[in-house]
């Protein structure tokens, strides 16, 4: 950490496992900077090891296999500029390793499966995503990674999706509620009945009552708008793109959705894009296809998943300037 910060900024990032956070956390990382940021694994506040939890039947996702008391001192203790010793969780072993040091710093993120699940933990994040990937895509990526990367077969990723099923919707899905933004991945429209799941659906949804966070829009705040981008402009094989903007009631609280469906021929032309989006938080025209371009080989670049994921970063990043100015016109207030 570089120097003491005046103003801890606590991020949430949730999801399941395998569901593009740590792809995202590159990303905020390429903002924020290593220097700046702390990120916990919440899986650290697994009270039940692995043996435990095959003894008792109990799974990662159930809020019993997690200690949230420590978990809320412990957030608490580093947005209050205190340092703490934080468990580790040995994802390779199953079993807990001794705490570590962990010092507070500018921009905290507490990402993993739930940050927003704990009601006293909830209210000390000043912003937050959740990654709501639907089954199809998700078994898509998982059976993608899980047999390329870890030799497993396609029956037993299956049946590990299966398995997590009834207490991720009992106590994961549920999180979305709370998100400042839910990315939702969903099969795309233009190819029907497509068994693929490489063009992909993706929606912003954006928080409309939340105090300094001004949602992106597409040409006109407000409306609702579909758009076919001009091919010229953006090359896009088949089946093409597709754009809308509009806004939504989700759990009973007005969102405005951002939604792209298709995928992106040549990144550069993403600008193309972006000129047509208002409050997108850039510093300089331009800075989202930037921050794509910068890192073309992440997974989803080339599609809305990037796009949404750059685009929350900035909003966060926004977030983060807009808390930390806050604080310090209070500070020179009390001078
Ligand atoms: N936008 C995307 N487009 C295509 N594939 C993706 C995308 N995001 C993630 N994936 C796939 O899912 C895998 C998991 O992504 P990532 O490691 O970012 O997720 P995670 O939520 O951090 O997972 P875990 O908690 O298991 O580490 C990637 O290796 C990749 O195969
Ligand atoms: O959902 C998860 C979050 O990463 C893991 O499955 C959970 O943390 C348990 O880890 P492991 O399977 O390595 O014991």
């Amino acid at each position: 950490m570089t120097n003491k910060p005046e103003r801890v900024v606590l991020i949430g990032v949730a999801g399941d496992s395998g569901c593009g956070k740590s792809t995202f956390l590159r990303r905020l990382i390429d903002l924020f900077g290593e220097e700046l940021m702390t990120v916990i694994c919440l899986d650290d506040y697994h009270c039940l090891d692995r043996k435990q939890r095959k003894e008792t039947g109990i799974t990662a996702l159930d809020p019993r296999a997690n200690n949230f008391d420590l978990m809320y001192e412990q957030i608490k203790a580093l947005k209050e500029g205190k340092s703490i010793d934080k468990p580790i969780y040995n994802h390779e072993t199953g079993l807990l390793d001794p705490p570590e040091r962990i010092e507070p710093n500018h921009i905290l993120v507490i990402e993993g499966l739930h940050p927003l699940y704990d009601e006293r933990v909830r209210s000390l994040i000043d912003f937050s995503v959740y990654f709501d990937i639907s089954d199809e895509v998700k078994i898509a990526w998982k059976i993608q990674r899980d047999m390329a990367e870890r030799g497993h077969r396609y029956e037993d990723v299956l049946a590990q999706i299966n398995s997590r099923k009834p207490d991720f919707e009992k106590f994961i899905e549920p999180q979305r509620e709370f998100a400042d933004i839910v990315l939702q991945v969903l099969p795309t429209n233009l190819i029907k009945g497509d068994k693929e799941r490489k063009v992909l659906r993706v929606r912003m949804l954006q928080r409309e009552d939340k105090q300094g966070f001004e949602p992106t829009y597409l040409f006109d705040e407000g409306s609702t708008i579909q758009w076919t981008p001009c091919g010229r402009k953006l090359t896009c094989s088949y089946p093409g793109m597709q754009l809308y903007y509009g806004s939504d009631v989700y759990y009973g609280r007005y969102v405005s959705v951002l939604e792209v469906d298709g995928q992106f021929d040549n990144l550069e032309e993403v600008i193309y894009i972006e000129t047509h989006l208002s409050k997108t938080s850039t510093k300089y025209e331009g800075e989202m296809t930037h921050l794509l371009l910068q890192h073309r080989e992440y997974p989803g670049s080339n599609n809305g998943t990037g796009l949404f994921q750059v685009l929350t970063g900035l909003k966060m990043r926004a977030a983060y300037e807009q808390l930390t100015a806050k604080e310090a016109k209070l500070a020179a207030v009390q001078v």
